[in-house]
């Protein structure tokens, strides 16, 4: 049987995905012809943005290089526009006058940027972002010129921007809507996103409605409707993508949007077919790579002639490709009448959750500082799970108990783990049964998985974990610090103090971390561990920590802050409520609210003006943002209550004066009660003191979160000073031993009551780390009073940024 001749339309991600399914399923149907306007062979397009980050380049991007096509016999023309179709005759005309046969069509064009019709567009210096062309363009732009202005803070804009600042440039992101990414991202998330990145360098004007760009020959500004302009030497133009339809349209095939295509991607014409951003499906065009795979996987299906499921719609999910940066969108991100959403806001380091139920179903996601438990919710939201039996908040946390089964055992074999790279469950499982892959590494070599973006990576180890069973070696899949290495975090610690290692990118550097920046999990991990090991010679990178570390307030969702400053034992004076009552005035505070830890929180303040709050209000930063001693709650004790027994809110205020300010792995909260009535509610922190006849007894381990955990009796004590000295022990221990972002309920079950006492009890141990804390407690200064002394300091954080009129 004479093979069918098979041409495909557009030689990028949707098209050659195509071809290599219908590769997979015969190599013999078809004879192949591929038409490529670029001069490349088949590239990773999403990869483009690391690239210009300076994270790889442009030869590691090959998809299928030169050798595939003609392995594959695959006659290839790149460099060639197709500019008709002959349905009649059905034949391809290109722009050299080329013709070429065909019985089956797939038109996959793709997108082209779309370019805003404003004067001034077609000057050098102006570019959009989607080939190989354009991003040597941009980094050619930066070795001359210095400002950049991206126009468009979506996903591509805000990519590009990070590439930008990484070359080098002066970086401005010009936003027409009020927040960030928003066609992923809920305002809240949104707000932490502009916090985050201008944290890391980017300027941001909002609601800006750019009408003019301006200049000679290159261009030198940009003008706005508001009559503001923005000096600039490079413009990115970053407002979305338009399908590439010209050609289907000229051939009278049904087109809106994108291509007009049916179930199994065909178009109007029975032998025509298109796939991947030109195909517009139920009125979608779709603009990622996953949902394009799963068309790709039916179209190669259809042509062949197999049975196939219909191509019913994708629910899309989404991450920005910005190291530092943790944001996770899928699915309906929205709440409305019907839609209920359910929010957790850690405030204090910036972790954001709000998943979104439509009756008993998850539909959608979203996840800023931590999107680890992605994957799986994006799998859940997919698979349109019920989840009446399940404490809703309880899917944020990782699998076990209460969520039950593994997601990714609960797959079926074609559904895709890696979306970028179009990998499914199935050819994961073949490639560890047949090619013996025992690590995510070998995955990545034997099937393209997790060569993208990374998201995919903690399911093809889950699914590494339950396919190998007893064969898997947990010692060869233990839990590294983060993707950017293969050392656990012990490994991590001895390294430093083996080696003296000194700084986070000496770390990177000598341990061989995979990243040249690291990335939001190790760098603030780095910064800990090194400010634990050498306290008097490290200095503290700022630029490591947490927003809310790092600008020492905590940011709120409108994107004013929180100011708590210190009240020793929850106790306060009528001098101190004054000068609290004269700022909230002066600097127009949204709330006053006492907290749960018996001080007063001040809403509402702009971050420009946070030094002269914290200057005028003369008192210690109360370090509500912090990993470190948050506060000594107390009860009034036998100064007041008739049933004390000790003098409580004297040891509070001790215990705070002596514990403050030295970093910890988590928040560490503590509590002072007089008698066993504990009105301070020590039995729920992390260190609680309790009042009894004789002395005092010690609980730790408590935690009043999400999971509450009663407190563990440690010890019992005479008098004051020994609370002082046990307390002090527990902590210096927790900090030595403890894994970053760990809660001592965590850390103590990992590490056992019983060895925890045992080293806290031995006397000699009890004292060296008492010294220990001594020397990392001898260097601590009040950060607030540090950045008000400090103009470089108070330049840095809270410069405005400047627009020219
Ligand atoms: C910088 C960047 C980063 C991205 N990051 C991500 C990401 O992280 N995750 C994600 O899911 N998606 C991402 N995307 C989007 C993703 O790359 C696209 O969705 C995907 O490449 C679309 O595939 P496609 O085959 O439909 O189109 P393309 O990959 O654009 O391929 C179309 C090809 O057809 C060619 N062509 C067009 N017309 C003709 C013609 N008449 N004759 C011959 N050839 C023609 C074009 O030159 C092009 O090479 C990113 C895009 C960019 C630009
Ligand atoms: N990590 C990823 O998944 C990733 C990365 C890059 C690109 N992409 C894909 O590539 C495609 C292109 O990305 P994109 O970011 O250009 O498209 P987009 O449509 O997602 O975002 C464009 C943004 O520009 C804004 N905008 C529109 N008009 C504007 C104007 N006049 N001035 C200023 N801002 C304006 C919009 O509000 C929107 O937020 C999308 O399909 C995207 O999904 C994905
Ligand atoms: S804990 Fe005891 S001493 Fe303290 S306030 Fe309550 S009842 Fe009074
Ligand atoms: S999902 Fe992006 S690399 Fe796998």
């Amino acid at each position: 049987m004479s093979k069918k001749r098979l041409v495909l339309v557009g030689n990028g991600m949707a098209g050659v995905k195509t071809i290599e399914e219908v590769l997979e399923i015969s190599k013999d149907l078809f004879d192949i012809t591929i038409i490529g306007e670029e001069p490349y062979p088949n590239y990773n397009r999403i990869l483009l943005s690391k690239v210009l980050q300076g994270d790889t380049t442009v030869e590691d991007i090959t998809l299928n290089d030169w050798s595939w096509y003609k392995d594959n016999n695959i006659q290839l023309y790149t460099n060639e526009k197709a500019v008709q179709i002959d349905i009649e005759k059905r034949v391809v005309v290109t722009n050299t006058g080329t013709l070429i046969s065909y019985d089956k069509l797939i038109l996959a064009t793709g997108s082209r940027p779309f370019i805003l019709p404003i004067p001034g567009t077609d000057k050098e210096g102006v570019t959009t972002f989607r080939d190989i062309k354009d991003t040597d363009e941009m980094l050619a732009a930066s070795k001359l010129y210095h400002k950049a202005a991206v126009i468009g803070g979506g996903l591509l804009g805000l990519e590009a921007a990070r590439g930008l600042l990484n070359l080098g440039m002066d970086v401005t992101v010009v936003h027409l809507g009020s927040s960030l990414m928003d066609r992923q991202l809920d305002e809240t998330a949104a707000a932490l996103l502009k916090a985050e990145l201008e944290n890391q360098g980017m300027k941001f004007l909002l609601q800006k409605n750019t009408t003019e760009i301006l200049g000679d020959e290159r261009v030198k500004r940009l003008k706005f409707s508001d009559g503001d302009e923005l000096d600039c030497d490079l413009v990115v133009m970053s407002v979305g993508i338009l399908p590439n339809i010209e050609l289907a349209k000229n051939t009278g095939l049904a087109a809106n949007r994108g291509i007009i295509v049916n179930d199994f991607l065909q178009t109007s014409e029975p032998n025509i077919y298109a796939v991947g951003e030109c195909a517009e499906h139920q009125g979608i065009a779709y603009g990622l790579v996953a949902p394009l795979f799963e068309q790709a996987k039916v179209l190669a299906k259809d042509i062949c002639g197999l049975e196939t499921e219909p191509y019913k719609g994708s629910i899309v999910s989404t991450q920005l490709k910005v190291s530092g940066v943790e944001v996770f969108s899928a699915g309906e991100f929205i709440e409305d009448g019907n839609k209920k959403a359910l929010r957790v806001f850690d405030e204090q380091d910036g972790i954001y959750k709000k998943m979104v139920f439509y009756e008993k179903k998850l539909v959608g996601a979203v996840l800023f500082g931590d999107s680890r438990e992605g994957n799986r919710l994006f799998s859940m939201i997919k698979k349109r799970a019920d989840i009446s039996d399940t404490v809703k908040v309880s899917l944020l946390q990782p699998v076990s108990g209460e969520t039950g089964e593994s997601i990714v055992s609960s797959m079926a074999s074609d559904e895709i783990i890696c979306g970028c790279n179009g990998v499914s469950k199935g050819k994961i499982v073949q490639a560890i049964h047949e090619q013996g892959c025992t690590s995510v590494e070998s995955i990545k070599a034997c099937t393209s998985a997790c060569r993208s973006c990374g998201g995919c990576k903690s399911m093809i180890s889950e699914l590494l974990e339950i396919t190998l069973g007893d064969n898997f070696d947990a010692s060869a899949h233990k839990e590294t610090l983060c993707g950017c290495t293969t050392l656990s975090r012990d490994e991590v610690v001895e390294e430093i103090r083996e080696k003296k290692l000194m700084h986070t990118r000496e770390v990177m550097n000598v341990l061989g971390w995979k990243t040249s920046d690291g990335c939001s999990k190790c760098r603030p991990a780095l910064n800990y561990y090194l400010g634990m090991i050498h306290p008097l010679e490290y200095e503290d990178e700022n630029e490591s920590r947490y927003v809310n570390e790092r600008l020492h307030a905590n940011i709120q969702k409108d994107g004013s802050f929180g100011v708590v400053p210190r009240m020793y034992g929850g106790v306060t004076s009528s001098d101190q409520l004054r000068k609290i009552a004269d700022v909230a005035d002066k600097y127009n505070a949204k709330l006053l609210k006492i907290t749960g830890g018996q001080r007063i929180d001040i809403f509402g303040i702009e971050k420009d003006d946070l030094p002269k709050v914290w200057e005028e209000l003369d008192m210690p930063s109360g370090y509500a943002y912090g990993k470190t001693l948050r506060t000594v709650k107390t009860c009034v004790g036998e100064t007041f209550c008739r049933f004390g027994t000790q003098d409580s809110m004297s040891l509070g205020i001790a215990l705070e004066k002596r514990l403050e300010r030295v970093g910890s792995p988590h928040k560490f909260k503590m509590a002072v009660s007089a008698c066993p009535r504990n009105c301070a509610e020590s039995g729920i922190k992390d260190f609680g003191v309790v009042g009894v006849e004789g002395g005092f007894e010690m609980y730790v381990g408590g935690n009043g979160g999400t999971h509450l955990r009663a407190a563990d009796l440690l010890g019992k004590v005479k008098s004051a000073e020994e609370v002082i000295e046990y307390a002090s022990a527990y902590f210096q221990y927790y900090r030595e031993t403890g894994i970053y972002l760990e809660r001592t309920s965590k850390w103590l079950e990992r590490m056992g009551l019983e060895n925890i006492k045992a080293i806290i009890e031995d006397q000699k141990q009890r004292k060296e780390l008492n010294e220990r804390l001594e020397l990392a407690l001898s260097v601590q200064e009040d950060p607030w009073k540090k950045i008000i002394r400090s103009e470089k300091l108070k330049n840095e954080l809270f410069e405005r940024v400047t627009v020219q009129q």
